[in-house]
């Protein structure tokens, strides 16, 4: 379980990217959501104590992360948004590489890089150069370097991003198998995603906790609230308007109304991603 109590970050230039989180984070996969410049990468980079907080505190399974990083770390396994490899190393010397500075010997080295491969399916390419992956293999190699030492919190910013949907899938498959007795933390601007592959999400919103909860038990307040329709009609409040797409080329309207707003409107089960514009809409307020 991964606590945070009212954790704050300023930056130099006055930004305030984060504003006195707090919130409990259970095991399992868990899905960090919010729009551009809300906040979750300052968030991800906070809690891989590759910053630090101006204030607050951060607690893994009893352990003080912010007074304990180096304890926090050998937990940890960290994907970030980029990551950047040395040119000339092939698959296995980086994992090799970055194994030892995990302080990872022998054996245990030798047979976690075999298995991790394994996972990943990269074994074919381990002794390719990971700089002329695709971008899929790229990220598949990233959760298997996250992976090593057999961490208990694992926090992967956006990890899906640019993947083509057949690397995507691939690649949220491999992430709901490695988060068997574990936490691991999902940012990702893909709704979905989280809908389909995390029990427990957490929005923010500039820097603030704006909704969290059981992915299911949120969404329950919308059941037969949510109506879809190709116009809208007036007088609804533009809060209430959740969305507006478009389906083959039309309009589809997302509305929020306790009865039909229209004689054609459709009433359709809610989505995360109607939760997710309505808590954007709302800020804290709970429907
Ligand atoms: N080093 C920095 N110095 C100043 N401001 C920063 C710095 N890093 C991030 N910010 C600002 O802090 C806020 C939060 O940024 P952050 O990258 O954490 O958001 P995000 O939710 O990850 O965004 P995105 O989804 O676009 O990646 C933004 O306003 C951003 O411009």
């Amino acid at each position: 379980m991964l606590t945070l109590k009212n954790i704050n970050k300023k930056y130099a230039d006055g930004t305030q990217a984060l504003n006195d989180v707090t919130i409990t984070l259970p095991a399992g996969m868990v899905g960090l959501l919010g729009p551009n410049g809300a906040g979750k990468s300052t968030l991800m980079r906070t809690l891989a104590c590759l910053q630090n907080a101006d204030s607050g505190h951060i607690n893994f399974n009893g352990l003080d992360v912010i007074s304990q990083p180096d304890a926090l770390r050998s937990q940890l396994g960290y994907l970030p948004q980029y990551f950047g490899v040395y040119p000339n190393m092939s698959c296995r010397a980086l994992l090799e590489h970055i194994a030892v500075l995990k302080g990872i010997d022998g054996n245990a080295r030798k047979n976690q890089i075999n298995s991790l491969l394994e996972l990943t399916n990269l074994t074919q390419f381990a002794n390719k150069k990971v700089v002329n992956f695709s971008g899929g293999m790229k990220q598949r190699f990233g959760v298997a370097q996250a992976l090593l030492g057999n961490p208990k919190l694992i926090i992967m910013d956006e990890p899906t991003a640019g993947l083509d949907p057949v690397e995507r899938e691939s690649l949220n498959n491999l992430l709901v198998s490695i988060s068997q007795n574990r936490l691991v933390l999902l940012s990702t601007h893909i709704v979905e995603d989280v809908e389909n592959l995390c029990h427990y999400v957490a929005i923010i919103d500039q820097g603030a906790l704006i909704q969290s909860g059981d992915v299911k038990e949120l969404l329950v307040p919308l059941e037969g609230k949510i109506w879809q329709l190709e116009s809208l009609p007036t007088g609804i409040p533009n809060q209430h308007v959740l969305s507006k797409s478009h389906r083959y080329g039309r309009a589809s309207f997302r509305v929020y109304a306790d009865t039909a707003p229209a004689q054609n409107a459709i009433n359709s089960p809610a989505t995360l991603q109607d939760k997710y514009f309505f808590a954007l809409n709302e800020g804290s307020q709970t429907c």
